[in-house]
């Protein structure tokens, strides 16, 4: 009886796997495993590189925020969770003295130039196999890092955490500020919508709009508002945080960017993406933001996906606390979405337990 029992589905499905590995499917699949292999790996060890940089908006003080960050405890709390740190510094920004108006947008080479040489850092530490934190910095580093980070890994995609879009044009931008048009660098569909800025030359559009969810927006421009209308991209505002809940945002988040295929994730962290109550020192402050705990379980869905290869945090602006404890809140914050980006649990793990303990003579002879 035992013996002759129906075969199993699992065993069925072995054998035509045991099968397929003859053929070609064998070449895709050993390519999925050491893309696995490769992502394990670089989970394993972190980049840090700071971009101390303010030239994409007009409040000065936020060239401080990678300072501030560190200050706050970023490598200890990095280190403690079990993964190789590597703080690569600061980056070095020229500001150029040539530097006119395009249209309304202030210092538009030195912006460029910023960010070409943050795209090859982005491109180096990912290309090391690290998985890499850029600490900015206003939001116009963005166009940068996401484009270095395309540079290793043309397949990636987007997850913009932000009360705002930043993906005005210079035809449709209200201030001109370069931070609130990064995603429209990046996107091929507005390729054509684009005029050439001058310092931009080095780079070409390469994302896909279906590549790209928004999380967090609650200031959005009208422009703005026709494009992701327009372009059908995917976002979730602070409203649709407040009917479907968090849970089910990065559910729909991460099926709608994974659910095909699994791929490199890039997260583009804006910390005015919180509440400013929790997050006050920050250049563009707008009401009803993220709560802390949105924005940790956010990160700890993104963490255990196993894929996040690089991520931004940015517009953390020192000087525009009205306290010193303001700013140190503020960029406790950005350390904690950090941490659980990268693994911090709120469960707590066990690292360097094998076993629970047991008392020894010795043991009872010292607390005595
Ligand atoms: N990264 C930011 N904080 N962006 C704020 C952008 C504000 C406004 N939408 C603008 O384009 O000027
Ligand atoms: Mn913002
Ligand atoms: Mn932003």
């Amino acid at each position: 009886m035992k013996a002759q029992r129906m075969r199993s589905p699992r065993r069925d499905l072995t054998e035509t796997l045991l099968m397929a590995l003859r053929g070609s499917l064998a070449r895709f699949l050993r390519a999925q495993i050491t893309t696995v292999a490769q992502q394990q790996q670089r989970a394993h060890s972190v980049a840090i590189v700071g971009a101390p940089f303010s030239k994409g908006q007009k409040r000065r003080g936020v060239e401080h925020g990678p300072k501030a960050i560190r200050d706050a405890g970023l490598v200890g709390r990095l280190s403690s969770l079990d993964c190789p740190v590597h703080d690569f510094g600061d980056l070095n920004f020229q500001h150029l003295d040539k530097d006119e108006h395009f249209m309304q947008v202030p210092f538009p080479r030195t912006v460029g130039r910023a960010n070409q040489l943050l795209s090859s850092a982005v491109s180096r530490a990912v290309g090391a196999g690290h998985t890499c934190v850029m600490l900015g910095g206003d939001h116009s580093l963005a166009i940068g890092s996401v484009e270095g980070h395309a540079q290793q890994c043309p397949n990636l995609c987007l997850i913009w955490v932000d009360a705002h879009a930043d993906i005005n044009t210079p035809l449709t931008s209200p201030s001109g500020n370069l931070h609130g048009q990064s995603v429209a660098f990046l996107l091929k569909e507005l390729r054509d919508k684009m005029p050439n800025i001058p310092g931009f030359s080095w780079m070409k559009p390469f994302l896909s709009s279906a590549d790209l969810v928004y999380i967090g927006l609650r200031d959005v421009d009208p422009g703005e508002h026709y494009i992701l209308k327009n372009l059908g991209i995917q976002y979730f505002t602070m409203r649709d945080i407040d009917r479907l809940g968090i849970p089910r945002v990065m559910e729909v988040t991460l099926d709608h960017l994974l659910g095909r295929k699994q791929r490199p994730i890039h997260l583009s962290f804006d910390i005015d993406a919180f509440d400013p109550s929790l997050a006050p020192a920050t250049g563009t402050p707008v009401n009803g933001g993220l709560t802390y705990r949105e924005g940790i379980y956010l990160t700890e869905e993104i963490h255990n996906t196993g894929l996040l290869s690089v991520m931004d945090l940015v517009e953390v602006n020192p000087a525009l606390g009205t306290s010193r404890e303001a700013v140190e809140a503020t960029a406790a914050v950005a350390v904690d979405v950090i941490a659980s980006s990268l693994g911090q649990t709120r469960e707590g793990a066990h690292v360097a337990f094998q076993e629970i303990p047991s008392p020894t003579a010795d043991t009872e002879q010292l607390c005595l």
